[in-house]
């Protein structure tokens, strides 16, 4: 069965009016109020035109690459063996406390452009690869400076709680009540902290230790998010759905009663094949179960030096269909309305009275080919804040 304009919600030439950034007014040409009549009008040719791409889910920001543990893992090793052999995440911590913000900043932007030049106008970065309190605070302020460097709004995420550093190996708890928790005060009285965010794995932290740091969170009246269910079933999901995350990522671990309460909760899925398909996972995230029960589903690059590579969003929609078995449009849906609710935000991500003036313009003649082509860019223009 192919969808209509419908399930897009889609009209056929239409008109949208943009005043101050924001979406004044949007509807079929025809039916165009005569008060708008004066503005000067832009014809697009009769293009597909979609809300702006969100990639809700990114360490886009961070020191160094994994090229070599990609050969490690190429000679029969692992995503966790790499990680227990003191590789992964960790590596890429000693890269990231050895750069500075400029630094930081400059290697980022080259993926970002990538990401940009889809239609990506809302972009999440996250910290994560300092695990001390400079280096922590520097990520963010680089996640920071990108927003002003592009056009592109940029939702910063703390994420301490992404691995144990070496100088507290083997005292996780340490780490979270002397590291953790008093840099993400630190960060948050620097203005640098939109969400909170924590990896619960067994090569990271525990559903306790991971509930302490979204306790300190929303007492900073902070939303938090969460990396879980990703190798294994340790109730994270269940465990932030109870402090009302915004959104549980990875989750294809996730069982009945880890969908049951992301349903009960509003939690949205993030769901990131590019970490599923990098280390040759084999348990595929509860697509139909989420479906069934209503959970709104989001998808991101995961955009990040070891599990997840990935710096394109549409072959991001393309993965999740074919691997995953979602629609088009709810690939669509996991890249724009889904994504906005991911951060949160209810400024963006559809086009309608009132939100931002951030669109992508399109030459294709469905919104499925959107997903449908493998590393193909169709995207004609990108219109943030009303600006092309
Ligand atoms: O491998 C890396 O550098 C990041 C891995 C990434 N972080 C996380 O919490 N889960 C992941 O897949
Ligand atoms: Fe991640």
């Amino acid at each position: 069965m192919i969808p209509g304009d419908e399930a897009y919600g889609q009209i056929q030439d239409a008109a949208i009016v943009v005043e101050d950034a924001r979406i004044a007014w949007v509807g079929p040409r025809g039916d165009l109020p005569s008060q708008y009549d004066s503005l000067r009008a832009h014809s697009l040719g009769g293009r597909l035109v979609t809300p702006g791409l969100i990639d809700c889910h990114t360490h886009v920001v961070h020191g160094g690459d994994r090229a070599g543990e990609f050969e490690m893992r190429l000679n029969g090793a692992s995503y966790e063996e790499v990680a227990r052999a003191g590789g992964g995440i960790v590596s890429t911590v000693t890269a990231t406390r050895a750069s500075d913000v400029d630094r930081m900043v400059a290697d980022a932007l080259p993926r970002v452009d990538a990401l940009l030049s889809e239609g990506i106008c809302t972009l999440e970065i996250k910290s994560g690869y300092g695990l001390d309190t400079e280096t922590e605070l520097r990520m963010l302020r680089a996640a920071r400076r990108i927003g002003h460097e592009r056009p592109v709004r940029v939702c910063t995420t703390f994420l301490g709680a992404h691995a144990v550093p070496a100088e507290y190996d083997g005292r996780p708890d340490a780490y979270i009540d002397e590291v953790c928790i008093p840099t993400l005060r630190k960060a948050h009285g620097e203005g640098l902290v939109d969400a909170v965010d924590a990896f619960c794995e067994g090569i990271a932290f525990s559903p306790e230790q991971v509930n302490r740091v979204f306790d300190a969170a929303r007492k900073l009246g902070l939303p938090v998010k969460i990396h879980a269910e990703q190798l294994s079933n340790l109730g994270g999901a269940i465990m932030a759905a109870g402090h009302g995350a915004i959104s549980a990522d990875h989750i294809e671990y996730l069982d009945e009663a880890g969908v049951a309460a992301l349903a009960k909760s509003g939690t949205v899925a993030v769901i990131l094949p590019g970490a599923f398909y990098t280390i040759r996972e084999t348990q595929a995230p509860p697509i139909a179960a989420l479906r069934k029960a209503g959970v709104p589903m989001a998808l991101a690059t995961d955009n990040n030096p070891g599990s997840s590579p990935l710096t394109s969003l549409l072959l991001t929609m393309n993965m999740a269909c074919t691997l995953f078995r979602m629609t088009p449009e709810e690939a669509l849906a996991g890249a724009t309305r889904n994504a906005a609710a991911a951060l949160g935000l209810d400024d963006c991500g559809t086009i309608a009275k009132g939100k931002r003036a951030d669109l992508a313009v399109w030459d294709v003649k469905t919104p499925a080919e959107l997903s449908y082509r493998i590393g193909f860019n169709p995207l004609h223009s990108r219109i943030f804040g009303g600006i092309s």
